[in-house]
């Protein structure tokens, strides 16, 4: 069986070597919405696959890193990196272009890591991570597989080349929270408000 949450947010990029001058050249953005779905083949104590509200912990968090941040690769012009950092507290930095396809599977490769990471407490069972989709717009989404997340012909998304700044951190729950997932320490399903 599958669920799905949403998550919003708005962020800013370039994307490179798009075919449009819009897109490839000027700084613009978008408000995003990303969908969350996740199976499993049992139900937990609560008779769910994933209660809704353990997504509102990590993963609510990783994917607000993105809001009212610039998103930029990491193979951009280092003066345009360095005018993103200097101007915008809130950045993050990708090993891939931020179009949504990437956006798509760095989230996957993020929220796998999580619930690949989280002690189960309330009875889950096979909770896996099936598929993340990124709207870019109200016409246009990308939606990311298993085999998508991990295809080097895509480009490879390790996530230690994934850089989050201060600022961003600082708005997490638990500003350590992607050097605890970095150094595969537990993260405990309690939701926010339990
Ligand atoms: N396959 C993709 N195509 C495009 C992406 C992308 O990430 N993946 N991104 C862009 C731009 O970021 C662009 O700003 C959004 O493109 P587009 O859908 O053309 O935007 P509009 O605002 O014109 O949307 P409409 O709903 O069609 O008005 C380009 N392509």
């Amino acid at each position: 069986m599958l669920i799905r949450k949403l998550f919003k947010f708005e962020s800013a990029h370039i994307v490179r070597h798009c075919t449009t001058r819009r897109c490839s050249r000027s700084l613009h953005g978008h408000s995003y919405r990303v969908e969350v779905l996740i199976e499993a083949d049992a139900l937990d104590r609560g008779q769910m696959v994933y209660d809704f509200a353990l997504l509102k912990g990590a993963v609510a968090d990783f994917i607000d890193a993105f809001d009212h941040a610039v998103v930029f690769w990491s193979g951009d012009d280092p003066a345009y990196i360095e005018q993103c950092k200097r101007f915008s507290e809130r950045w993050v930095m990708l090993p891939v272009s931020p179009s949504a396809e990437q956006l798509s599977r760095v989230f996957f490769r993020l929220i796998d890591a999580v619930l690949a990471n989280t002690e189960m407490v309330n009875g889950e069972s096979g909770v896996r991570l099936y598929s993340v989709i990124v709207h870019e717009t109200d016409t246009g989404y990308a939606q990311c597989f298993r085999e998508d997340a991990g295809n080097p012909r895509m480009g490879i998304i390790r996530l230690e080349e994934i850089g989050f700044s201060a600022r961003v951190e600082e708005d997490w729950a638990n500003p350590r929270m992607f050097a605890e997932l970095l150094a595969r320490e537990p993260f405990v399903n309690r939701s926010p408000g339990s």
